[in-house]
């Protein structure tokens, strides 16, 4: 067991059930850990290799191309990358979104086709959870005509590539990737690239609501003190958020950071609570049930994953172009960052009754101190600057959405099971 084990990555973080059949093996669980620890620091390294120029050999794109777990031959590749990419209708955006078989990254590029722009995914199908599900959102998206080019976006000849072949107008980062070795190894890299910066666009990336950590201050601002992170996976998403004003500040990077708030609904992360607990609640086996030092309830501002979606989508919608060629700024450019949160915090022993009534079934509970590893007490989010400038407004209620997100596991998995029995 490395070290890292015992760091929760995000706060509440669950260690997977080793029998649960979508648990990722222990050495892809520490490797993922260490991948997540560094998310903010990837961000960054994107955004320089987004810029970048560089007459550099450039691999073959034969190697990341694939559909379900199938290669695909190149000449058909090519086709289908820009018929991915390409919109609807001469204004539409070209958007290459990062993480697509991620959680959030499925239904955004979903969202973004159905309106009409050009989603080309990109994502590795990494272990940190099982790959099975995000395979399974693969094939969710091929049927939407959403293509998603299997590769890292640490990989500067694969980005070249996929820069060449499309005129992207956004980037939505939503990969969460691990970077920070790279950095530490090689941080000159990051001026010499800024230097031949080509061609920007408008970045929209996922921030957390971790960032406000100890923050006590209710309901939590995007102006109020986020100087003090509970995990390291917090400090990294703040650290981002600080990268995110330098590159801004020197290049004129548009860049808009998200912080969202428990995102929650149907193709869900297998590692939150309210998956497992679904899970465990209806196998009849114990849930642990975390709550604060002084005896009271631990909550969170739950956030339906249609309403961040929409937040995802206004911001893009509202973001400006960067001001930056050729590694100089010309003026200034858009920094912005929004809270997207349901603004309505439910304690979590609330959530457990309301599966239970969903689920008809009374769970096993041991309620426990919460874990002294990174978690916090609470979430509230204020939104009042989202619904100004994204014009977002959160719609559904935590019971509303339990009953869609149960309704998607029981299909989901009862089909999975008939396919492998
Ligand atoms: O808001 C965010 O930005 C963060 O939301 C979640 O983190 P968290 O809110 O802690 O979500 P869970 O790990 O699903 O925990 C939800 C609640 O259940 C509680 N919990 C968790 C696990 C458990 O076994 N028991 C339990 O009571 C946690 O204390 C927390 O209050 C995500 O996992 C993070 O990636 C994301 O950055």
């Amino acid at each position: 067991m490395s070290h890292l084990d015992n760091i929760p990555s995000t706060p509440g973080k669950y260690k997977p059930d080793k029998a649960f059949r979508f648990n990722s093996s222990a050495a892809s669980s520490s490797l993922s850990k260490l991948t997540l620890y560094s998310t903010l620091f990837l961000s960054v390294l994107l955004i320089f290799l987004l810029l970048l120029y560089s007459p550099s050999s450039k691999p073959s794109l034969r190697r990341h191309l694939s559909t379900g777990s199938h290669r695909t031959p190149l000449s058909l590749s090519h086709k289908l990358i820009r018929k991915s990419a390409r919109p609807r209708s001469t204004t539409g955006n070209t958007v290459l979104v990062t993480g697509a078989a991620g959680f959030v990254g499925t239904h955004v590029s979903l969202a973004l086709k159905r309106r009409g722009d050009g989603v080309l995914g990109l994502d590795n199908f990494n272990h940190y959870y099982d790959p099975t599900l995000k395979r399974a959102r693969q094939k969710i998206l091929e049927k939407a005509w959403v293509f998603v080019v299997e590769g890292d976006i640490n990989d500067k000849g694969l980005l070249e590539q996929l820069f060449d072949a499309v005129l992207f107008t956004h980037v939505m980062h939503l990969a969460a990737q691990a970077g920070v070795r790279y950095a530490m190894q090689n941080p000159g890299s990051y001026v010499h690239m800024s230097k031949s910066a080509n061609l920007q666009r408008a970045i929209i990336w996922a921030s957390s609501s971790s960032v406000y950590g100890l923050n006590s201050k209710v309901l939590f601002s995007e102006k109020d003190r986020t100087d003090q992170p509970a995990s390291l996976y917090a400090a990294t998403k703040k650290a981002g958020e600080e990268i995110a004003h330098t590159y801004n500040h020197i290049y004129g990077l548009s860049l808009t950071g998200l912080r969202f708030f428990t995102v929650y609904g149907p193709w869900g992360r297998l590692d939150m609570a309210y998956l497992f607990f679904t899970k465990d609640i209806m196998k009849g086996k114990t849930i642990t049930v975390y709550e604060s030092p002084d005896k009271g309830s631990v909550a969170r501002d739950f956030t339906y994953i249609d309403d961040i979606v929409k937040g995802c989508l206004g911001a893009l919608d509202t973001a400006k172009k960067s001001t930056g060629s050729g590694g100089k700024k010309r003026g200034p450019a858009q920094l912005r960052i929004f809270n997207l949160g349901n603004t309505s915090p439910v304690p979590v022993s609330t959530l457990v009754s309301i599966l239970e009534k969903i689920l008809k079934v009374k769970a096993k509970k041991k309620v426990v101190p919460l874990p002294r590893n990174g978690d916090v007490e609470f979430t509230h989010a204020n939104i009042t600057l989202a619904m100004m400038e994204l014009g977002y407004k959160p719609a559904t209620d935590l019971e509303e959405g339990l009953k869609k997100l149960v309704r998607w596991y029981l299909s989901f998995y009862s089909r999975s099971k008939k396919k492998s029995s």
